[in-house]
């Protein structure tokens, strides 16, 4: 049995994967996982995450779940990607590794929270959040971004230096979320828009677009019926991860 990817697109960790895998010609079986949809639509990628999360890998008898630089890092060696992605070079290596630690702590924390704000507590609750909620995330997340382009950007085409790594896939799918909920975060930053703009070019414009075709139409979700189990379980999570 050949490699099988559990993805839903409206995930930004799953996007790194869905990118990472096809830029790099990697081929897959994908397994699409409708995070909405409850847990009974999860029911195979259940039985590939223990802890029902997406994304998650299944090769042959080996899965991995947790967590999407774990499933890159693999997709990496097993398919001898191209070094820049994760560079033999120590050091550029160890940038990388520096880039990943602090973006879970920094951006992963802040950016999708806007998300919530905007589409997923509405959805799950049936009521808006006051505007002054936003207002606190983008506040946490300017801060992110001031620290990503002073600290890591810098005056570099890319985190690591000329080339893309899997730092800046992993940073620019889940900056991709707030843009998606309508809180373009690049149009005052023009660095951070050419650094995005030199990111779609080096992964390919088309595999970009299509891989965030899902966030940047996520509007089209106000439609879709949300499993009730999963309504029920969600609404008190998402409203105490805001708190
Ligand atoms: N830390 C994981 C993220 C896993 C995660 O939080 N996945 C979310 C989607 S972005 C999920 O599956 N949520 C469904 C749930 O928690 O039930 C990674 O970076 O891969």
């Amino acid at each position: 049995m050949g490699l099988e990817l559990y993805l839903d697109l409206l995930s930004q960790p799953c996007r790194s994967i869905y990118i990472f895998a096809r830029s790099n010609n990697i081929p897959f079986e994908f397994k699409h996982v409708e995070l909405f949809k409850g847990p009974s639509k999860s029911e195979d990628a259940g039985k590939v995450s223990l802890l029902k999360k997406v994304p998650a890998l299944k090769d042959g008898d080996f899965t991995l779940a947790e967590c999407s630089t774990a499933i890159l890092l693999y997709l990496s060696r097993k398919y001898n990607t191209p070094d820049h992605w994760y560079p033999s070079d120590i050091q550029k290596r160890a940038r990388v590794d520096e880039y990943l630690s602090w973006h879970h702590a920094n951006i992963r924390a802040n950016a999708p929270k806007t998300m919530w704000i905007k589409v997923l507590i509405p959805l799950f609750t049936g009521q808006p959040l006051p505007s002054e909620k936003l207002q606190e995330v983008m506040e946490g997340l300017s801060t992110s971004l001031k620290q990503f382009e002073e600290r890591f950007l810098q005056d570099k085409a890319f985190i690591i230096g000329s080339e893309i790594s899997l730092a800046d896939l992993v940073a620019i799918v889940e900056l991709m979320q707030p843009v998606g909920v309508g809180c373009d975060i690049f149009e005052d930053r023009p660095r951070l828009r050419e650094w995005r703009r030199r990111v779609e070019d080096a992964v390919g414009k088309e595999l970009f677009f299509q891989a965030h075709e899902m966030i940047l139409n996520i509007k089209e979700l106000s439609n879709i019926q949300i499993d009730p189990q999963l309504k029920e379980q969600l609404a008190p999570v998402l409203m105490k991860l805001l708190k």
